[in-house]
């Protein structure tokens, strides 16, 4: 913990121009703190550079251009259950912001834990052979269904927040309709696509990961920015055991799906993800194309350059589920080094 700290704050004082004699004097603070407690508290101006560090060291991350505007929100004096559940649902309002999306972080007291993947996600239900809804959501669902949840069984049911305060109960907490902002799909050239009854929510909130910060550990720090339209369009819309629209567009666009080498496949993906971008702007919904993202990633990497720091990543998530190779990030190697602070996976707490 010690030297992780004194890390922590090397880089916090160095990368700030700080007053080497504060460090200093910071440095004995908290060493005497570890002494005393066995932990020690990160200042608020500490927790706020670290977050952003942490965005900073994502390595799977093509949104990093961004990393000094996110808001941190500090919520680490919260215990009370009622409370948490105010923190939250302020999270996604704040965060939404009427669709002008603001990249958000709300971090909780260590003691805090939630079992959601993302605070806004559809249920997925298993009705006989078929899944209805989201299958990534199976397990969470019956979590929520256990702790007396009843959804309506439609493919796009928002599920509660469930969360826990160290080992008591957990807590299921309805989220307001009129706080979750969603996107009904439409096609700028195809007017037939709304027949598809496609919508999808705004603002991605990742709520699953543990923040790191100095060999602080917060399971529960909630973070969002905005999506970059393939994830919806190529992935949570497309893929077989997601939502599986593919073979939909196909047949609005007439396409021949008996053959593999007509690429309907493809036009159906490049038609699906145009509906997204199109539909998310014409909503006034923040979202970027993947195209743009690669753009803005590359500033990343040149803007890191010139201050001197090595930009890690991992290529196979850099690289867009869609004509990846039309980007710079496909045609170069990327050194996959883990920094700290960082975002973590943790077990489910279910
Ligand atoms: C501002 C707009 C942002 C965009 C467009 C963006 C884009 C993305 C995309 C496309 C992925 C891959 C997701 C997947 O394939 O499932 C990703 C991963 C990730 N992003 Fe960003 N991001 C943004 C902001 C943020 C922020 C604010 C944070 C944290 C403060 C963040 C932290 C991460 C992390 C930790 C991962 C890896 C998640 C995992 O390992 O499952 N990103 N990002
Ligand atoms: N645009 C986003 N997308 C994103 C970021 C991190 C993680 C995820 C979810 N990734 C998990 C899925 C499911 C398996 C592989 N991808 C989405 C953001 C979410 C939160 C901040 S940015």
């Amino acid at each position: 913990m010690k030297t992780q700290a004194h890390q922590f704050l090397k880089h916090f004082f160095e990368e700030e121009h700080k007053d080497p004699v504060d460090f200093h004097n910071r440095c004995s603070e908290v060493a005497a703190e570890i002494e005393a407690t066995g932990t020690y508290s990160l200042t608020y101006e500490e927790l706020n550079y670290g977050a952003k560090l942490a965005w900073r060291n994502s390595n799977k991350c093509i949104g990093r251009l961004f990393w000094k505007t996110m808001h941190v929100r500090d919520c680490r004096h919260i215990q009370q259950s009622e409370e948490i559940a105010d923190a939250l649902i302020d999270h996604i309002r704040y965060a939404t912001n009427q669709g002008k999306i603001k990249p958000t972080i709300t971090v909780f007291h260590p003691s805090v834990r939630i079992w959601n993947h993302q605070l806004i996600r559809y249920a997925g239900y298993q009705v006989g052979e078929t899944i209805i809804g989201d299958s990534d959501s199976l397990a969470f669902t019956q979590q929520c269904e256990r702790l007396g949840w009843e959804g309506k069984g439609t493919p796009f049911d928002v599920l509660p927040l469930i969360f826990q305060v160290g080992d008591e109960e957990p807590v299921i907490v309805r989220i307001p309709p009129d706080v979750v902002l969603e996107v009904q799909l439409s096609h700028p050239e195809v007017p037939a696509f709304t027949d598809l009854s496609l919508k999808w929510y705004a603002v991605p909130i990742i709520s699953s990961m543990k923040l790191e910060i100095g060999g602080i550990e917060f399971p529960a720090a909630p973070f969002n920015g905005w999506y970059m339209g393939t994830e919806i369009g190529a992935r949570n819309l497309a893929d077989e055991h997601r939502y599986n629209q593919l073979p939909a567009v196909a047949d609005l666009l007439q396409l021949n799906q008996k053959s593999a080498s007509s690429l309907w496949k493809d036009r159906a993906l490049v038609e699906l993800n145009v509906a997204v971008l199109h539909s998310f702007r014409e909503q006034g919904v923040s979202i970027v194309d993947h195209h743009t993202a690669a753009i803005q990633f590359k500033q990343f990497e040149e803007q890191e350059s010139k201050k001197g720091r090595d930009v890690t990543g991992t290529w196979s998530w850099l690289i867009p589920p869609m004509s990846p190779a039309t980007t710079h990030v496909f045609h170069k190697p990327y050194d996959n080094t883990k920094k700290s602070p960082a975002f973590l996976y943790q077990p489910n707490p279910y």
